[in-house]
């Protein structure tokens, strides 16, 4: 069967991951786009030979569209993930799941309700190799306990629309959700501190910040984020266990020796450092939906608990650095929990 794939929002990452799965994957076709600004969605259905819906409600009860993509901006992912569980449709829903907890706890109640799993949450390092492997060596106990965690999480540069909350909300989320799953552990407190801030930035922008959280079992993280570091995309991730450590690789690259100088080329953006986790996880998201199972990517609890982390995170950054205890609820059983 080809899964007939609907997408929300035909932007940036919207016409990436439809290329992705119209060129990439295979079993899946793009039937269906909406977008509210109806020109791009127009053009960016032509491409593929889909129809335009005037609105995701439109595109969620048609009967051509089988599952749903949402990666319009992230206020508005609420309202069609809400509409897809209705529905009763598979959905795929970039990060964030929604932009406050109680829309995240709506979402985690409307899947309730239905009894099965239909959401998938779009944090895509999980499907990174190198990540994965950084899991195995965890898991396979070599490293005995993990004690510490240093991370860095730095962007060349953001536009001025990027504000000092978004550095837990957009960027440090990413590690929320990755380092949540490679230790199979909780984050329970959030601080942010804010050292000199670079010169090389709007002028309203903290840059850089730097996070610590602690876990239930006690392991410390520290990550650096800096938006505006200049020279490239660097995502850096050490995990210190009682017998050892293990790093997450960087990105194959040849090495250069040229002018007197030996090295390699450091990616621009998080679109060429996660093409191919990008390109597993859909591979994955739409094998399960053919196949009809519950997905296995992160799902709407890890979409709150999320939204939840990085919510303490930005109280700690409002209130100069204090130390904010994560306030989430117990894991309900169709996420693995007792509740
Ligand atoms: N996983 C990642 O690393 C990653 C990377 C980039 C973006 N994202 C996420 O993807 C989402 C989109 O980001 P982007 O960079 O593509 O933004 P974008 O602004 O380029 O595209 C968003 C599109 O959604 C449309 N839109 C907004 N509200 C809509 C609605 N209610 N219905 C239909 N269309 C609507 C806009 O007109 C726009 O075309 C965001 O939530 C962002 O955080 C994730
Ligand atoms: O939306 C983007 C994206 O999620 C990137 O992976 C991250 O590095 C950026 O900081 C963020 O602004």
């Amino acid at each position: 069967m080809t899964v007939r794939v609907g997408v929300i929002g035909a932007g940036m990452i919207g016409q990436d991951h439809i290329r992705r799965l119209t060129d990439v994957v295979t079993g899946a076709q793009v039937t269906a786009v909406t977008d509210i600004d109806q020109a791009r969605a127009a053009e960016v259905a032509a491409r593929v030979g889909a129809t335009v819906f005037p609105a995701g409600s439109d595109l969620i009860a048609s009967p051509d569209v089988d599952a749903v993509l949402v990666t319009s901006w992230g206020p508005t992912h609420a309202e069609h993930v809400l509409n897809a569980i209705a529905a009763g449709k598979p959905v795929f829903c970039e990060k964030p799941l929604a932009t406050t907890a109680e829309d995240c706890l709506r979402i985690v109640e409307a899947e309730r309700a239905h009894g099965r799993r239909l959401v998938q949450v779009g944090f895509m390092r999980r499907f990174d190799a190198g990540y994965r492997q950084m899991k195995e060596v965890i898991t396979s106990g070599s490293l005995g306990a993990p004690l510490i965690v240093h991370c860095a999480h730095r962007n060349p540069t953001v536009p001025e629309s990027y504000t000092s909350v978004m550095a837990a909300q957009d960027t440090a989320v990413h590690e929320i959700d990755v380092l949540r799953w490679l230790l199979d552990d909780e984050i329970v407190s959030a601080q942010v501190i804010t050292p000199r801030a670079t010169s090389q930035r709007f002028g309203h922008l903290k840059d850089p910040q730097l996070m610590y959280f602690e876990t239930a079992n006690g392991v410390r993280i520290d990550l650096e984020v800096f938006v505006n570091c200049q020279y490239g995309y660097d995502i850096q991730c050490e995990t210190v266990g009682e017998a050892g450590l293990v790093r997450l690789p960087d990105p194959a690259a040849v090495a250069v020796r040229t002018a007197g100088q030996h090295g390699t080329a450091v990616l621009q953006d998080w679109k060429g450092r996660f093409a191919d986790a990008f390109d597993t996880e859909f591979r994955e998201w739409v094998a399960s939906v053919e196949a009809g199972t519950e997905p296995t990517g992160p799902s709407a609890w890890d979409g709150y608990a999320a939204t939840v982390i990085t919510d303490a995170a930005v109280r700690s950054l409002d209130s100069d650095g204090t130390v904010v205890t994560v306030d989430m609820k117990p894991r309900p059983a169709l996420y693995g929990g007792t509740a």
